[in-house]
């Protein structure tokens, strides 16, 4: 296919360590400039180590750029796909480097986050600045594909993989069964000013509609901040032990909507902590896998490129809300955290 507006697709994600050596460095680059305390960094390092210091999410978006890279082609969509990230190795820089070398003029970019907050959406677009910024490639242009929350190829996935999940649980209890969805916390400040639990409770709200349940709410994991420093709440296990106290669930479905892979935050949060705090209750629970390689979530990457190609007209959205948007207003996801008057700043 020749003439497209871009050539050249840019999978934009986290990273994470491949080895117990890097996960302090990993760590420290996550938290770089915020206001998280150093134990909490190193509980979380623990994490890691508990599974042999590698993240599952490097493998899990290998295997998205394999089945992303068939679709495509299948497709005859002729775009390379190149992969860099803000925290670990292959890092921004080197693969921004690697598009120059080969002559990528113009490049759409999918980031691994569904919903808007300034970690999510913003902080991505301020990674590209920089990089361009450092390397002197302001030239290149790379535009962000919209955010896919209300997609109906997103919910289709995420309603078929909570129906995998309840076909785990047995029959009996299933009508004193809670559904809830999960998200990463982020600070109240951070969710002032962006569309982040909106969109949460438009996709869970949708999910359920789509397997015809009632029983549901939206709640929250994997928190880093001071203690005095408010985060969007409930928090997950705190939400199983309320519905344990007020023997209101027989069973519990756990769906990390707000995650597009089974990265370490929802192996260790959601299948150890969550899962073990609910066997000690007596509450049967299974965990919905995130959409990952799906193939109704890969083709929906494929529309999403479809539309920015010009290929078709077509912009897919269910729900309350329209279609996001494609450019980012300028006030998008802003985050300005409030700064101690003599230090530099945190959060
Ligand atoms: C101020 C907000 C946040 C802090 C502090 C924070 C710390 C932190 N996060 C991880 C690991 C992951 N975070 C991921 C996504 C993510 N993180 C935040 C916010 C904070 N995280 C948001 C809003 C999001 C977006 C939601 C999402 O994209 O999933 C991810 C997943 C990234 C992906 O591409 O899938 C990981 C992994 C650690 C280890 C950490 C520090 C202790
Ligand atoms: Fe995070
Ligand atoms: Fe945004």
């Amino acid at each position: 296919m020749t003439d497209l507006p871009y050539d050249a697709l840019l999978l934009l994600s986290f990273g994470g360590p491949e080895k117990p050596d890097d996960v302090i460095p990993f760590l420290e680059n996550v938290l770089r400039g915020r206001n998280v305390p150093r134990e909490r960094m190193l509980e979380v390092a623990e994490h890691y180590y508990h599974f042999g210091g590698k993240s599952p999410i490097n493998d899990q978006n290998r295997a998205l750029i394999e089945a992303l890279t068939a679709e495509l082609k299948q497709h005859e969509i002729d775009l390379p796909i190149y992969w860099g990230n803000r925290n670990w190795h292959p890092l921004l820089t080197d693969t921004m480097q690697q598009m120059h070398a080969a002559g990528v003029r113009r490049a759409l970019v999918f980031v691994t986050s569904i919903f808007s907050s300034y970690s999510g959406c913003r902080q991505y677009r301020e990674d590209i600045q920089k990089a361009q910024a450092e390397l002197g490639l302001e030239s290149i242009t790379f535009d962000k594909i919209r955010t896919f929350y209300n997609h109906p190829a997103f919910i289709e996935t995420m309603a078929d993989r909570v129906r995998d999940a309840i076909d785990e649980l047995p029959a009996e209890g299933a009508e004193k069964r809670k559904v809830l969805f999960t998200a990463h916390s982020i600070p109240n400040a951070m969710a002032s000013n962006c569309d982040y639990e909106k969109q949460l409770e438009e996709s869970s709200r949708l999910i359920a509609e789509a397997i015809g349940i009632d029983q549901w709410s939206l709640v929250y994991q994997s928190r880093s901040g001071p203690p005095n420093q408010p985060w969007l709440e409930p928090d997950v296990c705190d939400a199983i032990r309320q519905l344990a106290d007020s023997k209101s669930a027989d069973q519990i479905v756990l769906v990390p909507v707000g995650f597009v892979s089974d990265h370490m935050e929802v192996i260790y949060d959601l299948d150890d902590e969550a899962a073990n705090l609910s066997q000690q209750l007596g509450i049967p629970l299974a965990r919905a896998k995130t959409a990952g390689t799906h193939p109704t979530f890969v083709a929906m990457i494929r529309q999403l490129i479809e539309e920015r190609l010009g290929l078709t007209t077509e912009k897919r959205a269910i729900g309350k809300f329209g279609p996001s948007h494609d450019v980012c207003p300028a006030n998008c996801c802003r985050f300005e955290p409030r700064r101690p008057a003599t230090s530099r700043p945190t959060e």
